[in-house]
């Protein structure tokens, strides 16, 4: 039996920390905090952290082949210079959702940079709904649409073997996965894998481990939770010392250690000073299961 330990090895108080990413090469998590307009990079060996302040809502970053980042960055799909703190369009969508942003995003096993798109919030998960749309923007800077209809875009990743892309509507309160051709970035035939509990509440990112099983983060939740998409069984839970978890990744030597990101908005004073860590970064260790490396953007 390995023991976990939980941590929080960054005390950021993030208003919504998402989208947490290991860069293997700087030894470092990448993040961001959406309302905040900022991405950050936490070196794990100086603990030093560096922030670059963007000007829109920025609701994930992901590592590119030709260096440095993308970003979603309101409704627009950038690069991201890390040096000179550059940000390049790349593609822009929603052109005709003035209220819309993008939100959760991460780079498919061919290198292509997913993200969907939700209504502006005006308190956490209250929106209006069906606004948004999940897309992808292929290494040519084509951007493709997948469907509509979406309310809270959120936890993507793909199986191992490439051939399924899991998927989750926050507002769904459920994990779906879709047939997936890795040669077109099609998807096809969705069905639901999982339906969270009550107390689990709102499902958030996600991350696939090395064993194929995926980890959910559940938002008011204080939890990230692992499920089998084969039999449609949660298979662990565990629970953090924050309710807002936002999303999880593996990183570390090896990919042995998850981090989970969480936030800070919505929650009143009484809870702030229950849990003065809301906001930070945590890192588990002692799960006995190891994550894989994030694939990087191709154009
Ligand atoms: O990061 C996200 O996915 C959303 O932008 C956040 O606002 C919250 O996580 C959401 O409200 C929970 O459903
Ligand atoms: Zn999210």
């Amino acid at each position: 039996m390995s023991s976990i330990k939980i941590e929080c090895v960054l005390r950021e108080n993030c208003r919504c920390g998402e989208s947490p990413v290991w860069e293997e090469a700087s030894n470092s998590l990448l993040f961001v905090d959406i309302p905040a307009k900022k991405v950050c990079r936490w070196d794990s060996l100086s603990k030093q952290v560096e922030r670059v302040p963007v000007d829109a809502p920025v609701s994930s970053v992901a590592l590119r082949k030709l260096g440095g980042y993308v970003a979603t960055i309101g409704t627009k799909f950038c690069a991201l210079n890390w040096e000179d703190q550059s940000v390049f369009v790349l593609a822009m969508v929603d052109k005709d959702k003035t209220n819309n942003r993008f939100n959760d995003g991460k780079v498919d096993p061919a290198g292509r940079y997913f993200a969907g798109t939700m209504a502006e919030e005006t308190a956490p998960a209250v929106l209006e709904r069906h606004q948004g749309s999940l897309y992808s923007l292929f290494p040519d800077h084509n951007v493709k649409k997948y469907f509509d209809q979406v309310d809270i875009s959120n936890g993507l990743d793909w199986s191992l073997d490439h051939k399924i892309f899991y998927y989750i509507d926050s507002l769904s309160y459920s994990v779906d996965a879709f047939d997936y051709d890795l040669q077109t970035g099609q998807i096809s035939n969705r069905r639901i894998v999982y339906k969270l509990e009550k107390d689990e509440q709102i499902p958030d990112g996600m991350c696939i481990d090395a064993e194929g099983k995926l980890w959910v983060a559940c938002y008011n939740g204080g939890r990230v939770i692992r499920l089998d998409p084969e039999t449609g069984k949660r298979l662990q839970t565990v629970k953090l010392p924050v309710d807002k978890t936002t999303s999880c990744c593996f990183g570390g030597k090896d990919y042995c250690e998850m981090y989970v990101t969480s936030a800070r908005d919505g929650m009143n004073a009484d809870g702030l000073l229950r849990q003065p860590d809301a906001g930070g970064i945590f890192k588990i260790t002692g799960l006995g299961v190891k994550g894989i490396a994030p694939y990087s953007y191709a154009g």
